[in-house]
């Protein structure tokens, strides 16, 4: 082997996996000079491929703008942000599911995946499949010639998650994005992203205000403290994954005791 494919596989071997996150040191500030307002950081945290990251903490936090840093939507005032060993770039970095679908309302169920498949470079070809398939996954089967507008708030937000599955971008980074749903539908969409994450082996960083939302999720959650936001808990979820039955996870001791945990450690670092 010459030096130079040794040099290449030593940095193969090297290069980190991709999907993961890695924030070194990092800090962001709004605004400049005496305007200017810290709202995250120091954060040091790194986010191995495949892992599911919930990051939690009171409202104003910092919780969405280190969501921005790592979407690539912001850059660090100090620090460095890496996804898959490199700077995030917006709109290829990560799939995104925001707070509220967002949506081209006037198009069709399938026009908006299609749109998403279009940008992701799927070819023609092959889009009917993968639409099909996406759907089925968010279960969505024979809405597809439906305008948005037809559809339900739920049913939105999982054309919303299809479509940041579209470009099979191993890290999904999502926004509380069932904060606008009722109970039941919440459940249920939090049950599809568990599987669908699982399934698919993607990175997942998820931001919520809710323990319970953060304990059945997470493989991890990340406690922040008031702004400017740092890691007040760094905490493993233990708790069963794979083919679970949610209704017993949720009603079972383990996952009280976690949740009450995390509710605790959200209460004391708000008043940190
Ligand atoms: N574009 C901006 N310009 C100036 N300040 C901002 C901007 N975006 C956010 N902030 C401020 O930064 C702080 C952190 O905001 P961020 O939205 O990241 O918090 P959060 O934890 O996601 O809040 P919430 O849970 O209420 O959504 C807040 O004080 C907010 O007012």
């Amino acid at each position: 082997m010459s030096s130079g494919e040794l040099a290449q596989t030593a940095q193969e071997a090297d290069s980190p996996p991709a999907g993961s996150v890695r924030l070194d040191h990092v800090t962001h500030q709004y605004g400049r000079g005496g305007g200017a307002f810290t709202a995250v950081g120091p954060v040091d945290l790194t986010v191995p491929a495949g892992e599911f990251l919930v990051l939690v903490g009171a409202s104003g936090c910092g919780k969405s703008t280190l969501l921005r840093l790592i979407a690539g939507f912001e850059r660090p005032t100090h620090g460095s942000v890496r996804v898959s060993g490199a700077e995030p770039r917006p709109g290829t970095a990560a799939g995104v599911v925001f707070q509220t679908p967002r949506l081209f309302p006037w198009r069709t169920v399938r026009g908006n995946i299609d749109l998403a498949l279009r940008y992701a470079g799927v070819d023609r070809a092959q889009r009917l499949e993968r639409r099909a398939e996406l759907l089925a996954r968010v279960g969505l089967e024979g809405t597809e010639k439906r305008r948005v507008w037809e559809i339900s708030g739920g049913q939105q937000q999982r054309v919303a998650i299809a479509r940041a599955l579209a470009a099979d971008n191993p890290l999904l980074l999502l926004d509380e994005p069932f904060a606008a749903l009722d109970a039941l539908t919440r459940e249920r969409l939090q049950e599809d992203v568990r599987r669908v994450t699982e399934r698919s082996g993607r990175t997942a960083v998820f931001v919520t205000h809710s323990a319970e939302e953060a304990v059945f999720l997470g493989s991890r959650i990340v406690v922040l403290t008031r702004s400017p936001g740092t890691v007040a808990l760094d905490l493993p979820i233990t708790l069963p994954r794979g083919d679970v039955d949610a209704e017993e996870l949720r009603g079972s001791r383990e996952f009280a005791e976690l949740r009450a945990q995390v509710s605790h450690a959200v209460k004391v670092a708000a008043a940190v």
